[in-house]
């Protein structure tokens, strides 16, 4: 079963009334980047490949057709018995954006972060509402211990 949006919002704290939403939490744009250095992935590790911040004017993100790493600004914290779910906002689709987005597992915590694709230029602001969190019930064995355990914080 999902959850309420006021039971997210409970789990993550500290946030604007204007995220909580009936069924999740709007997660806000915290930072953005664009990777300049291949990444790789082998079957016993990882390497997340150099980026370089893209700086706001006055508080706008101006971007381009592209593929843009985004750090949400928001502490997630997906509590034991629970998996999330991150979407996209339907005005990005409806600006011909999409954010990728994975499983979030139980007992992560961090400032995540998506892959946004833009298909068309766009403006967002900094702190603007980009996605939505929701929390399901969810059986699992073990919790988080990955290398993105207490990112961004
Ligand atoms: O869109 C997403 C989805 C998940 N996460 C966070 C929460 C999740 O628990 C953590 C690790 O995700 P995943 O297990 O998919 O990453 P991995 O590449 O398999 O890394 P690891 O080996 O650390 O599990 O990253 C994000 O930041 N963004």
């Amino acid at each position: 079963m999902f959850k309420s949006g006021r039971f997210v919002a409970d789990a993550l704290g500290d946030l604007r009334e204007s995220q909580v939403q009936p069924n999740g939490v709007d997660l806000t744009l915290g930072a953005i980047y664009e990777q300049v250095k291949p990444g790789r992935i082998e079957r016993g590790g990882k390497t997340v490949g150099d980026r370089q911040e893209i700086e706001p004017s006055d508080g706008m993100y101006h971007l381009d057709r592209g593929g843009y790493i985004v750090e949400y600004a928001d502490r997630v914290v997906i509590p034991d018995g629970h998996i999330g779910f991150l979407l996209p906002r339907s005005s990005l689709l409806r600006n011909s954006c999409m954010l990728d987005t994975a499983v979030w597992d139980a007992g992560y915590e961090g400032r995540g972060e998506g892959l946004l694709e833009v298909h068309h230029p766009i403006e967002l602001e900094a702190g603007a509402r980009v996605a939505q969190l929701v929390l399901a019930d969810a059986a699992h064995e073990g919790t988080y211990e990955g290398s993105y355990q207490g990112e961004n914080l």
